[in-house]
Formats: structure tokens, sequence, C-alpha cells
């Protein structure tokens, strides 16, 4: 079922949203756009902001400054919908959103079947249409299996499957996911990103968290760069790499592993930690590897391999930020 929107802006539209937790600020001022069938990776070190951005969209916290809209319609947070909520609810038919926090939100005692009926319903499916959605989001997430089973009695990654279900048995025009594969095995996570490409093909537009910068490449998402609680860069991996990413050449020396790489006098030149492997950046790489075999031959040093690094989100994240993006601090 394809998602339109009231006008012919973005699905989903941030402008200006800031956000403090008693003095510290957390969003200073972000913008950021998703459209419809657009799947885009909100990326940053912890506490860069990420998770209170995504929760603002999702409606759980209010701005303090700022507005976001969903579909040409503003997101009111709990607290502004208060007793408005079944109102809204019932005039607005299926939410437009689907929300999958960092903590599986599936009831533990409940079988997978009433817990994604009961979503369902408080989007406003009811009757067969319902029933139909229970059943092709099972098929999708391959919990068809599971569903008379209770989360409680699941496997880890068969209960984040189950977790995001729920976010998406009502085919919610934008759908948000705060890093939705943390923990999870190698083949979890390429079912979650499989149904992710697939939902945003059918139209859904994914607003995606992730600490793992392979998972950007492999679902081709356009990217936007969160630190410290601003938008530092966006656009799509390759057009980010060649504007912010470096290139460098990555040499390695007998015996340098225990006494540290020697000194080439190569401006620029970094260590790499702990490896004995000098990181060089260049433009040039052929060159440079030339002028680094005279150097070390003038010193007696023997090479024992050379990398060319090619510039990639990682390095786009270095000259950034100037700080190395840990993968694994999730
Ligand atoms: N409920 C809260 N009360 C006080 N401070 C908070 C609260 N939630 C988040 N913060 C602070 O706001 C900042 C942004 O946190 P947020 O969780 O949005 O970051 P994040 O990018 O999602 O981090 P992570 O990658 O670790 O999940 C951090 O400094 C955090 O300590």
């Amino acid at each position: 079922m394809p998602h339109t929107t009231a006008s012919d802006g973005p699905l989903l539209d941030v402008r200006s949203v800031a956000k403090a937790y008693g003095g510290n600020a957390a969003l200073r001022g972000v913008d950021l756009a998703v459209a419809a069938g657009e799947i885009t990776a909100l990326l940053g070190r912890n506490g860069a902001g990420k998770s209170t951005l995504v929760s603002i969209v999702a409606g759980l916290r209010e701005p303090d400054a700022g507005t976001v809209t969903v579909a040409g319609r503003p997101v009111r947070g709990a607290r502004a919908r208060g007793r408005n909520a079944r109102r809204d609810a019932e005039g607005g038919g299926p939410s437009a959103v689907g929300y999958a926090g960092q903590d599986t939100a599936v009831y533990p005692n409940v079988t997978v079947r009433d817990n994604l009926r009961l979503f369902g319903r408080l989007s406003g499916l009811r009757g067969a249409p319902l029933r139909d959605a229970v059943a092709g989001t099972a098929e999708r997430l391959e919990l068809a299996g599971l569903l008379d089973r209770k989360p409680r009695d699941l496997s880890g990654g068969e209960r984040r499957r189950a977790h995001i279900a729920a976010a998406v048995v009502h085919r919610p025009a934008l759908l948000l996911l705060d890093e939705p594969t943390l923990g999870a095995d190698v083949v979890t996570r390429a079912r979650l990103l499989e149904v992710v490409r697939k939902l945003a093909a059918e139209g859904t537009a994914v607003l995606y968290t992730t600490h793992y910068l392979q998972e950007v490449a492999d679902l081709d998402a356009r990217v936007v760069v969160l630190d410290d609680g601003r938008v530092l860069a966006e656009g799509g991996v390759a057009e980010l790499s060649a504007r912010h990413g470096l290139t460098a050449v990555e040499v390695a020396f007998e015996g340098a592993a225990a006494d540290g790489p020697p000194d080439l006098g190569i401006p620029g030149t970094t260590a790499v930690e702990g490896t004995g492997v000098l990181r060089i950046p260049c433009a040039d790489t052929a060159a440079a590897i030339a002028d680094v075999a005279t150097r070390a031959g003038a010193l007696g040093a023997r090479i024992t391999g050379v990398e060319v690094i090619e510039p990639s989100l990682e390095s786009v994240f270095l000259t950034l930020t100037g700080r190395r993006y840990d993968e694994e601090a999730g």
C-alpha cells in the first residue's frame, strides 16, 4: 500500500528541534527530512542525541523548541495529546508512525499473535484487515510458526523480530527503528535489514539509528551524522565519502608491532594504536607508497605489508568529528 503525503513535502519533516534535560542540551536545533520510500540512517556516538530525536518524532517526548510533522500533520508529544489521544486514534485511522525502541516492547506473557493483534488494534485495525495484517507481518518476519508462543519463551533474536513486527503490523507510513539490530546475530540482522528494505521499497519512510556502519551501506541508506545534538553532515554514503572521506596508505614494518613504526618524517602520519602500522593520509596513493619505500629503504626498515584505505563512512566520521566511530559502543 503506497503512502502518500498530504502535501508534496517529505513524509517526515523535523525543523529546528531542540531538547535539553535539565541544563544538558541533547538536541541543539536539528533539521531533518525523510521522503516516502527513503531509508535514513541516523549515525552518531553514544550520547549524540539519536534516541532523543527518535522519541520526539514518535511523540513520546516533547521538544523544547521546533516542529515535527508526519505526512503534513504535526506530531504532538504524549503530554500535549493527553485526553485527546483516543480522539486522535479514532479520527486518524491507522497510526502513521511505527516505533521500535531499544528495549523490546512486546508483552512477555501474551502470545505473539495476541501481541500483534493488540498493537494492530491500538492503531485502529479491526476484523479481517487486522487478521490479514497479523498473518502478513508474521510471514514477513518469519514468525508464522511462533504465533502461539509467548515472547518470554522465545530466543533473543526471535523476540527482537516480534518487537519489530509489533512496530510494523499496521503498515505505518513512517517507521522509526532505534538500534533494531543491537545484539542480533548475523542471520537475524540480515532478516531485519531485508524487511526494512522491502518496507521502504513499498513506500515506507524509515528513520533508523545504528552503530553498525556496514548496515548503512547494506541498506543503501541516506546518512545523517549527529554529533553533540547537531547535524554535522548528511547525504548518500558515496557523496559523504567523496566530500569528507580520507584516502590513506597503511604500511606495516617488520618488528614494529613491539617497538612501534619507524619515523619516516612524512607530515600527517599517525601510528595505528597497538599494531606498529603507519597510516599516511594522501591524495595519490601510488606516489605515497613510492615515497614510503624510499624513506624506509634509507632507514633500513623492512616493509611487510601495504594497504590502501579507501574513503568510507568510518573515515567520514573521523574527518568530521576528529574521533573514531566505535561500532561496538552501542
Ligand atoms: N531521560 C534523560 N534524562 C537526562 N538526560 C538524558 C535523558 N535521556 C538522554 N539524556 C542525555 O541526553 C544526551 C543524548 O542522549 P541520547 O540517548 O539521545 O543519545 P544517543 O545518541 O541515542 O546515545 P546512544 O548511542 O548511547 O543510545 C546524553 O547526554 C544523555 O545522557
